[in-house]
């Protein structure tokens, strides 16, 4: 039977979830008739599901995420114009994530699009991935504010080794030359190498134009967009019917596969 000393020494050592574990069968009658490999193993289970909890814990603290609250559990396929319960859950197995594909989301404003981003990306810390989430205009002051104040190794790390960038509410402005640098080289750092979530009121369409030079649009785009999955959100604004928010749209009810 362990003792309190070793109990003590489980907490020293951060166990907690078998020391809680074992905490629980030493006041159930039933565990006396378990054995020795069996208290190990139910203790090292927990000890197991609490690790991997506080990891989605800080993954989603780290991600600063616009609705943390959103989930994919809570998104209403029920009232949906177009959004499919089947290629939703689809993205939610994570296998886009371990291709290193992306996914644009697009629709008018209020659609929802920064809500399914945020949760994806809840989704995302579940799978065990790291997420960061930034809002593109804000994102490009502050690229340009850490160029002057030497910050800018730190930060375009960060943005280059994150596994999930959600860069959300791209394209509310043309990019000057900055911004496509800065773009440009968060793309080819992650090009094949981690994935990115975009969401933008503007069509894809137009991306290429509000890029502007053509050479560094096309490059741009080439990494972005076409290994990337695509989510139309269409409909009223959500902002309109807060009363009963539901989550609408797909483009003709599909997200387009690679
Ligand atoms: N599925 C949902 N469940 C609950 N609330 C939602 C859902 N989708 C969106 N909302 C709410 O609707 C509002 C608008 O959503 P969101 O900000 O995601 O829209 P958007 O398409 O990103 O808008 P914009 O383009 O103007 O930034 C938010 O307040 C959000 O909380």
């Amino acid at each position: 039977m362990l003792t309190n000393p070793t109990l003590n020494q489980m907490q020293t050592l951060g166990l907690n979830g078998m020391a809680t574990a074992w905490r629980e069968l030493a006041e159930q009658d039933s565990a006396a008739e378990l054995g020795r490999d069996e208290w190990l193993g139910l203790m090292l289970d927990r000890e197991v599901a609490m690790r991997a909890d506080k990891r989605v814990r800080n993954r989603l603290a780290a991600a600063r995420l616009r609705f943390p609250e959103a989930c994919i559990e809570d998104i209403d396929f029920a009232a949906s114009r177009g959004l499919y319960r089947r290629n939703i859950m689809a993205l939610a197995q994570g296998e886009w994530l371990k291709a290193h594909e992306n996914l644009i989301v697009t629709g008018q404003t209020g659609t929802g699009k920064s809500w399914l981003a945020c949760a994806i990306g809840r989704q995302a810390a579940r799978l065990d991935h790291s997420i960061l989430y930034v809002r593109a205009p804000r994102l490009f002051e502050d690229l340009a504010l850490a160029r002057l104040d030497g910050r800018f190794p730190r930060l375009i790390d960060k943005l280059i080794r994150v596994q999930l960038l959600i860069l959300d509410d791209f394209g509310t402005h043309s990019l000057s030359d900055q911004q496509r640098f800065h773009l440009f080289e968060i793309v080819e750092e992650r090009y094949r190498r981690k994935s990115t979530v975009i969401t933008a009121q503007t069509p894809v369409a137009r991306w290429h134009d509000l890029i502007a030079d053509p050479t560094v649009a096309d490059a741009i785009l080439d990494r972005l967009v076409h290994n990337a999955h695509r989510i139309e959100l269409q409909g009223d604004s959500m902002r309109k019917q807060k009363a009963a928010p539901v989550l609408t749209g797909g483009e003709n009810g599909e997200i387009n596969h690679p």
